[in-house]
């Protein structure tokens, strides 16, 4: 891979219309982050940190610039290559997981594996494995919703990982747990950036959890700056 960046936006702006006036949440940012680097965006409510994460994650587009993961200019695929794209290379993890209540843990972590067309039994085997990973190997037939909150995080996480993504992008991971459980999360995160060589992106009020990052950025009059 070289000197390439895995994530690299150029010259990037974003701004919402609300009503008559226009918010300019990034305006012509650049942002370059290597494989393997660990990142955290902080900074006040509001300033633009959810909208930054939507556009590396490519759930949102930028209105200028260039944006390029390890050197592909993703911003040229179409949305149907794009969402293929996202399913193979980055794993999301919410505040609220969004996993799908009624189904057992395993089944939920088999999901992207089975969207991508591979085999069921190789993706059960792998998602097996990211539940033990977890430390939910326990409880891989429970269904979600008799999971305590703490593992049901570690369920989505471990969803997130499935198909061993380049980069895992987390929006206030550990939001909604408690410190025990937040704590777990953390560490978890950082061993698997450890292990994988796994880039990682969150996005965080929790100084815990940004402490742990190699670097924190931050908005400031639309540039992305670091802390
Ligand atoms: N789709 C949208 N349309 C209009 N305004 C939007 C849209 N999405 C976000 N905004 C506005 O852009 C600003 C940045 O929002 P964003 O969610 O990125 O902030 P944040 O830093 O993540 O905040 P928080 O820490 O509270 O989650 C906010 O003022 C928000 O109201």
């Amino acid at each position: 891979m070289g000197d390439t960046p895995l994530i690299e936006l150029k010259g990037v702006s974003k701004s919402f219309v609300f009503k008559t006036a226009a918010l300019d949440i990034l305006h012509k940012a650049d942002m370059s982050i290597q494989q393997g680097e660990t990142i955290a965006i902080v900074g006040a409510s509001g300033i633009g940190k959810s909208t930054l994460l939507n556009i590396i994650g490519t759930l949102d587009r930028p209105d200028e610039g260039t944006q390029h993961f390890s050197g592909e200019d993703i911003l040229g695929y179409n949305d149907e290559k794009l969402a293929v794209f996202r399913n193979k290379n980055i794993g999301f993890v919410f505040q609220f997981h969004y996993l799908l209540q009624g189904f057992t843990a395993v089944e939920n972590v088999m999901l992207p594996g089975l969207i991508s067309g591979k085999s069921k039994k190789n993706i059960e085997k792998h998602a097996v494995n990211m539940l033990e990973r977890v430390e939910l190997g326990a409880r891989i037939e429970y269904r979600v919703e008799d999971l305590s909150g703490g593992e049901q995080q570690r369920v989505a996480i471990a969803r997130a990982l499935v198909m061993t993504p380049a980069l895992l992008l987390a929006d206030e991971p550990t939001g909604n747990l408690d410190q025990k459980n937040s704590h777990a999360v953390h560490r978890l995160l950082k061993e698997l950036n450890k292990e994988m060589g796994m880039t990682i992106i969150v996005v965080t009020h929790n100084s815990e959890l940004s402490g742990l990052m190699d670097r924190k950025l931050t908005l400031r009059d639309g540039k992305i700056v670091p802390v």
